[in-house]
């Protein structure tokens, strides 16, 4: 389905959207939820990665397709190497087929797991044959992807002998991290973090939050928070609409698990005021950002510029890229060495496609800088590279010139509904 976006102005200033559950704390809820049965799970994600894995996890099947599932890749890889007796083959989309997953494998098989590749050295898809693991220290790089310390991580309170994990080179995606030991905490499981070592405990018990640390009962619910990665598309809205402009997004809350909340900070910059009321953030514009925002640094012969390292918050970069380019200012993003290795390769993909609307962007392997101009060509076609991130980060450039996306139904992979709440804000969509 290709779409064009009208120009369009948001026509109501109180504007709400409920946002659906964090995939991320999702996706580890769930597989906690299989170790652990009674866990509940309260606000969980649509997204088709959460289907995804809510699905695989139920299935007596022996072949599971985790279709562009990441974490599901990642998580299941080390739940089914420890379901003892059962043997399957996971595989995945094209892409998944291209995307690391060797650092894992290699980390389990060093516990004593049997998995093997079915096509290419260090690719999915993988044949897993479950077993019980007893050894409980391991070595990995941690400069790839967290996915890979956060699928050990979340295995680890029903290994034998628990984990102790030791983390070599500059750990990437950390607040993914923490958001995994944060869970295992929160339904009893003891953990430590230190330094580049990481100990989970082992933990027996079938209900876990009997001994949560932060005063939890047996059965109590885990409620998710809402999607903060899916926040970042109004933040951009916001940021690219009139002084005065307001959206309200519920469910969120101050003190977030997820790194890229990050963005009630970083949007600042864009002139974009955020209030945590109740259980909702409203998202205000309140100052004109022009070439000169308010926290910039000096560059070269007196220009100003965004600079970010988001090597905490790699999902944020497509949209704080875009919303740069319809501000008209620069910005120079760092730490973006995971991005080639997503969905697609994000720096190309950004590049291309930046380009194709007028702007001028330098990638190199971890970076993307982007030259400020204030010309954005008027309906262009946004190719999406099979990535969610690609659609949903360029769609709020439809306020500053009509723009096409093609393969507009990429976006279910985070978030399903986005192009009806586009519209329930005013946006005027139609298929092309
Ligand atoms: O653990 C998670 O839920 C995720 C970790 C990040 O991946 P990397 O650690 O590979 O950067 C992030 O990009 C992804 O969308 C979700
Ligand atoms: C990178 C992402 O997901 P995953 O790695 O889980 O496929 C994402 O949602 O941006």
């Amino acid at each position: 389905m290709n779409i064009q976006i009208q120009k369009s102005e948001i026509h109501d200033l109180q504007s709400s959207i409920s946002i659906t559950g964090s995939k991320s704390e999702s996706n580890r809820l769930l597989l906690l939820q299989a170790l652990f049965p009674n866990i509940e799970i309260d606000n969980l994600s649509n997204s088709d990665d959460s289907k995804v894995m809510t699905e695989a996890l139920l299935t007596s099947s022996n072949v599971i397709d985790v279709h562009h599932a990441g974490t599901a890749m990642r998580f299941l890889t080390a739940y089914f190497a420890t379901q003892d007796g059962r043997e399957v083959v996971l595989t995945g989309s094209d892409r998944m087929k291209q995307r690391p997953i060797k650092i894992l494998v290699d980390a389990l098989k060093s516990l004593g797991a049997e998995i093997s590749y079915l096509e290419s050295d260090g690719l999915p898809p993988l044949k897993i044959t479950g077993k019980k693991l007893t050894k409980n220290k391991v070595t990995l790089q941690a400069n790839v992807s967290s996915q890979y310390i956060s699928a050990l991580l979340l295995i680890a309170p029903k290994l034998e002998n628990g984990l102790e994990l030791t983390l070599e080179g500059k750990i990437t995606s950390v607040p993914y991290i923490n958001m995994t030991l944060n869970l295992l905490n929160q339904i009893g499981v003891k953990t430590d973090f230190q330094n580049n070592v990481v100990e989970v405990n082992q933990q027996s018990t079938t209900s876990p939050y009997r001994k949560g640390t932060f005063g939890r009962v047996n059965n109590q619910k885990s409620l998710i928070e809402s999607d903060w990665s899916s926040a970042s598309y109004f933040y951009s809205i916001v940021a690219l609409s009139a002084v005065g402009t307001e959206i309200s997004l519920s469910s969120y809350k101050q003190n977030s698990l997820q790194g890229d909340s990050v963005l009630s900070e970083i949007y600042k910059d864009f002139g974009v005021e955020t209030t945590f009321e109740n259980n909702s953030i409203l998202l205000q514009k309140s100052t004109i950002v022009n070439q000169k925002p308010a926290r910039t640094e000096k560059v070269g012969s007196g220009g100003s510029l965004i600079s970010l390292d988001l090597s905490n918050a790699p999902d944020i970069a497509q949209t704080i890229a875009v919303t740069c380019f319809g501000l008209g200012i620069s910005c120079v993003l760092t730490g973006l060495h995971t991005l080639k290795i997503k969905e697609t390769d994000r720096l190309f993909a950004l590049k291309t496609e930046i380009e194709k609307l007028g702007g001028q962007v330098a990638i190199t392997e971890d970076s993307l800088t982007l030259d400020s101009s204030n010309n954005i060509k008027s309906n262009i076609a946004i190719d999406t590279y099979n990535d969610h991130r690609m659609a949903l980060a360029f769609a709020p450039l439809a306020l500053k010139t009509s723009i096409k996306i093609n393969n507009a139904e990429v976006v279910s992979k985070s978030y399903p509904s986005f192009w009806e709440d586009l519209k329930s804000i005013g946006f005027q969509i139609k298929t092309d």
